[in-house]
């Protein structure tokens, strides 16, 4: 099964917008989960534009199903992760000022230094993911540094996706059968959404979960929250 975690940063943007409580962040994340999101994700820059350090400790009390807390491993952020212990930790090499995730890891170069944070992070209980791009020698890299997981960065599929999805997915594809060879689970996210989403479920072998954020908050403006989560829950249902 692929199970759907929602990134909520979207809906801490419009509440930033205008220093209130409105939308209600943990309102928001506690109905994802009722309306069938099967986990909450969010990406606390170091900026806080969207999600802030404490919504994160306050989403740890609320989530029933699983926080995956994705950001780069800098030292507020390993504190927070410490201190909150998320079912899920997602690196991600993100420069601060980039307007979203724009790289996976080089998990060649940074090999030794991503064995040091996993194994922190694996110590504390949280589940390691190392997002990167479908390239074989990163994930037979991420795979040397003890993480349980890799995300593919799936910008690029969502970018040529409407060109011809099997050449979209070629890469992811071979990326996914490494992955399972080499004893990896395998999520996926970035710029998934309604179009692409169900190509993706069916012809990635061993995908785990997608995070989805971006365009699902988009459709929810027009479709409603809980109508969306189903659309998209129906992209993953299970292949006979
Ligand atoms: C890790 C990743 O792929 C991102 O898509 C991300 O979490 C989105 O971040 P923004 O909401 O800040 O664009
Ligand atoms: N890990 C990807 C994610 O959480 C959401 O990415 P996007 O759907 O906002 O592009």
């Amino acid at each position: 099964m692929t199970k759907l975690s929602v990134n909520i940063n979207k809906i801490a943007t419009l509440r930033n917008a205008r220093g209130h409580n409105r939308p209600d962040l943990l309102q928001a994340a506690r109905d994802c989960e009722r309306f069938g999101a099967q986990g909450i994700t969010v990406h606390p820059r170091p900026d806080e534009r969207h999600i802030r350090y404490q919504d994160v400790r306050d989403l740890k009390a609320v989530v029933t199903t699983e926080l995956n807390v994705e950001g780069n491993p800098t030292p507020d952020f390993l504190a927070l992760v410490h201190e909150v212990r998320p079912e899920q930790v997602t690196l991600v090499p993100d420069a601060p000022d980039a307007i979203t995730s724009n790289a996976g890891w080089n998990t060649v170069q940074h090999q030794d230094y991503l064995r040091q944070v996993v194994a922190d992070l694996k110590s504390m209980g949280c589940r390691v993911s190392i997002f990167l791009d479908p390239v074989a020698e990163l994930v037979r890299a991420a795979a040397t540094t003890g993480t349980d997981r890799i995300e593919l960065y799936t910008e690029d599929y969502a970018r040529y996706y409407h060109a011809g999805p099997e050449a979209a997915l070629r890469p992811y594809h071979e990326a996914a059968l490494l992955a399972q060879d080499l004893g990896l689970g395998l999520n996926a996210g970035h710029d998934l959404d309604l179009d692409n989403l169900a190509y993706l479920h069916q012809h990635l072998p061993g995908l785990q979960e997608v995070s989805i954020g971006h365009a699902l908050i988009c459709d929810a403006l027009y479709l409603g929250l809980e109508n969306t989560i189903q659309l998209y829950r129906r992209q993953l249902k299970p292949i006979k």
